[in-house]
């Protein structure tokens, strides 16, 4: 079942256009990231939904009713913010009471549900404290329980874990998801991180340029980027541009400038000129004379190390073939170092070509 319904919507500001004919729906329960650029729209709609901004075109719902013309505090709905401080000179007890006291209900079920949020965040006994007293991702869970407080229909999140270093934003990440999880509540949040954008989301929506580019599970995402510039900002992708030239034991065949064929199981009509991403983990990395084929279904192309970067564990290989640089992730599994101007193979499999629409 659909929580949260946009249909056509766009914003425009002056010659800016924010949202362009932006559609999608958020199911129950759903943890839904919006990733893009800077610029791409994703705090305009993000806006439009909590109510502070009134697109000019399309509609938003929220279980089914459209809410066009419901104030903001009418919707439903908890938010937090990068910059969404605590209130400074109240305690921790009232920051997450706060939208219940306005709202006038009972002192008994405040303090209960205080409790009982103070137990979510894992910061039972900190209710006195005042937010100065409380360290950035202390502050960020406090915020996150103001926010589930009135157990509101949809919580919206704008780069909620930004303001915190590395190592506490991925502390921060696990357990956003769990607490998430543990609510059940219909999530939507802004992220520019693709890291964050993947371990967070049951979906995600690539935005650029007030478009939606694509939707899609992250591994979805991920292993079937529909456009260049959803390969490229989710992950790294290698780019093979060709010509269709036929099909092939069941493959379509590319021929690349300079000559090189490679196959992909994809399916594509003869002559048309094709960009293929390739992810730089599914190549492996052979000698200079590979072994005999056992599956003649095989990419294998002929190469020189132009490059490599060590991390230890891994090694990313910069590879001078079919006449551009590859970037190839490997373990490091080898015995031998593969030096500068090594010759070697590149072989993978067609299922990992992939064909994208532009
Ligand atoms: N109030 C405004 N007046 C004029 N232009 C605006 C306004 N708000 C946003 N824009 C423009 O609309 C476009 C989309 O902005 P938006 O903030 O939604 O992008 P974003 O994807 O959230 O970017 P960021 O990651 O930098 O927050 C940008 O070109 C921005 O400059």
């Amino acid at each position: 079942m659909s929580v949260v319904g946009i249909t056509k919507v766009a914003k425009r500001y002056g010659r800016v256009t924010a949202l362009e004919d932006v559609s999608m729906t958020i199911a129950d329960g759903e943890f839904f990231g919006l990733l893009g650029p800077s610029g791409g729209g994703k705090t305009t709609l993000l806006r439009s939904i909590a109510g502070f901004i009134d697109p000019d075109d399309g509609e938003i719902s929220i279980d089914g009713k459209p809410v066009k013309n419901i104030p903001i505090n009418k919707r439903d709905i908890g938010m937090m913010f990068q910059n969404y401080a605590l209130f400074p000179h109240m305690t921790v007890t009232d920051n997450i009471g706060f939208g219940l006291s306005v709202r006038h209900r009972p002192k008994a079920e405040i303090e209960a549900r205080v409790t009982e949020l103070l137990r979510l965040v894992r910061l039972e006994g900190f209710g006195e404290r005042k937010p100065r007293q409380l360290s950035g991702g202390q502050q960020q869970r406090i915020a996150l329980a103001r926010a589930l407080a009135t157990n509101p229909r949809v919580l919206l999140l704008d780069e909620p874990l930004g303001a915190l270093d590395k190592k506490l934003r991925e502390e921060m990440q696990f357990e956003l998801k769990q607490i998430q999880r543990n609510v059940g509540i219909t999530t939507v949040f802004v992220t520019h991180d693709q890291e964050e954008a993947l371990t967070l989301s049951d979906r995600i929506a690539i935005m650029s340029e007030g478009k939606v580019l694509q939707i899609g599970a992250p591994r979805d995402i991920y292993e079937r980027p529909r456009t260049r510039f959803a390969a490229g900002f989710l992950g790294t992708a290698n780019f093979f541009e060709g010509t269709v030239s036929g099909r092939e034991g069941g493959l379509t065949r590319i021929l690349l400038a300079g000559g090189t064929a490679i196959f992909t199981r994809d399916e594509a009509p003869e002559g048309r000129s094709v960009t293929i991403a390739v992810r730089p983990e599914k190549f492996t990395v052979g000698g200079a004379t590979p072994a005999p084929a056992s599956d003649a279904q095989v990419n294998r192309i002929a190469g020189r190390i132009a490059g490599e970067v060590f991390a230890g564990n891994s090694v990313t290989y910069r590879i001078d073939a079919a006449g551009r640089i590859v970037t190839v992730y490997m373990q490091n599994r080898m015995t031998e170092r593969l030096g500068p101007d090594a010759p070697v193979t590149l072989t993978w499999d067609p299922a990992h070509s992939i064909v994208l629409e532009d």
